[in-house]
């Protein structure tokens, strides 16, 4: 059992500070958001993730899990501190360092016995550096800085927490190095590796993953834009490619463009690093500019669906957030999309199973929102897929197209095949699949 505390208790900070109680450890987490905290000390869960909440509700019961918004008490006891905490990006594309810097220079002030200080979140090459020299000014006692980067997907977040494929943990330091290897024991026993190395490389290697994936994702979306022109069918490219080990079958799914949290400011901040030291990453800057023509790739094929006016027409939209299963709504497709619709004149009505309230606070009144993914298409033009959420997979199409003024689909996320919306009489356009029915 260890002395856990938390810092920041957003997606990364809740699951980790809960999975961590699940495995037997005392955990505290703490939060500035003074209203977070209070709701998870009445026993709600303040983000949606799923599974988490049996977890959350299992340790606060059994008193491993803990909240609070006092760094002091939260880290008084803690041998082990996590810093999850936001790196937004700052104005010029590199990460914000300030909520890190500004919470390891008070973690110096207090500590008075010998701490692991963990940075949890994606920090540029150097910050385990800059941390150590930051708490270093105050400090009176011991301690260590350590990077471990975290992986888990939105969504997904608290399996790929207990099973992750491996456990990246950046140290030169022995007794770091063993209180950090006892901490995840439980959560490697599938034999997935724990990776010792030090800071430097494990704080890349999330930069590297992260770039990695947001590259593999934007090839198949350059493969999807080149299918339409010459007739070919990028299912069937994504399967060929994909059945090559040395490829992979994940990550091979085009869309609207990668969003979330994540990919769009790591992709950035890595690219703004390479700067810093002369270097120009030349992939990567071609990945971030092909990304954002992708979010809106569909928008030119509407208006010319629309020919060209859009003004007065009623567009459904299902799905808001970035992917399904999650509320998150950071740099999410959907978002782009419905800001060139409403700059056209047409008024949308949207559905989303979990993000609507936060899409509620950033847009207001600008949309209208419906309880139901029907009612979304009621008296609509037409509608368009920006979010793959189950409950969209297999829709009544006789309902959709009753309800429909026209039966018209604009899909960023290819959910249905062209045969049954062939079948069922819609003008369907996808990514990368050609245009299957004329209306
Ligand atoms: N979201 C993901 O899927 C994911 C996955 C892996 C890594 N990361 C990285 O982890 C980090 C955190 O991401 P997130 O999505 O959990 O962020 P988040 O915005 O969801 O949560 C951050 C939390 O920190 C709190 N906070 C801010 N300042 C604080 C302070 N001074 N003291 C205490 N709490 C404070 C906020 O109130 C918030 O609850 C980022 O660096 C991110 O890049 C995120
Ligand atoms: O084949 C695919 C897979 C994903 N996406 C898009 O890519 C974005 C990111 O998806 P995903 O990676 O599933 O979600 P995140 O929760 O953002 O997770 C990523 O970002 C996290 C934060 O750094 C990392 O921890 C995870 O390993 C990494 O997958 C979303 O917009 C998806 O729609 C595609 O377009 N096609």
């Amino acid at each position: 059992m260890k002395k856990i505390a938390v810092v920041g208790t957003g997606y990364v900070g809740l699951v980790t500070g809960t999975c961590f109680a699940e495995t037997g450890n005392q955990v505290i987490c703490v939060d500035i958001d003074t209203k977070k905290v209070e709701r998870m000390r009445n026993g709600e869960v303040p983000i949606y993730e799923p599974h988490l909440d049996v977890l959350f509700e299992r340790n606060i019961k059994a008193n491993r899990l803990r909240f609070t918004t006092d760094l002091q008490e939260g880290i008084k006891d803690a041998e082990i501190i996590f810093l999850a905490l936001p790196t937004p990006p700052g104005e010029d594309g590199s990460a914000d360092l300030s909520y890190i810097l500004g919470v390891s220079e008070q973690i110096g002030k207090l500590i008075t016995d010998y701490k692991v200080i963990v940075d949890k979140s994606t920090v540029p090459v150097g910050t385990a550096e800059k941390v150590h020299a930051t708490i270093a000014q105050n400090a009176t006692c011991d301690f260590d800085v350590v990077s471990n980067p975290e992986f888990l997907r939105e969504g997904f977040a608290v399996d790929d927490f207990m099973k992750p494929d491996r456990v990246v943990i950046g140290t030169q330091s022995d007794r770091a190095k063993k209180v950090m290897g006892e901490l995840y024991q439980p959560f490697v026993r599938q034999g997935n590796p724990i990776l010792f190395m030090d800071e430097k490389s494990a704080e890349l290697t999330k930069y590297a993953a992260n770039s990695f994936l947001a590259t593999k994702i934007t090839f198949m979306n350059e493969i999807a834009n080149f299918c339409e022109l010459v007739g070919a069918d990028v299912d069937k490219v994504r399967i060929g490619i994909g059945s090559d080990d040395r490829i992979g079958k994940r990550f091979l799914f085009p869309g609207i463009g990668y969003g979330g949290s994540c990919f769009p400011k790591d992709v950035q901040a890595l690219v703004k690093s390479g700067k810093e030291e002369n270097f120009e990453f030349q992939i990567l800057t071609a990945v971030m500019k092909v990304n954002e023509e992708q979010k809106t790739v569909l928008f030119p094929k509407m208006q010319n669906f629309f020919r060209g006016n859009l003004s007065g027409k009623k567009i459904a939209v299902w799905g808001l957030a970035f992917k399904p299963d999650t509320d998150d709504i950071r740099e999410a497709p959907s978002l782009y999309m419905i800001k060139e619709l409403l700059k056209a004149g047409a008024s949308v009505t949207a559905y989303d199973p979990e993000a609507m309230p936060n899409v509620k606070q950033l847009l207001g009144e600008s949309i209208q929102f419906a309880t139901n993914e029907y009612e979304a298409l009621h008296d609509a033009d037409a509608l368009l897929i920006c979010t793959e959420w189950s409950v969209f997979r297999n829709p009544d199409f006789d309902q959709v197209g009753a309800v429909m003024r026209d039966k018209v689909i604009f899909d960023g996320r290819n959910l249905f095949d062209m045969e049954t919306m062939n079948k069922h009489g819609f003008y369907y356009q996808s990514i990368g699949r050609g245009i299957k029915s004329d209306n």
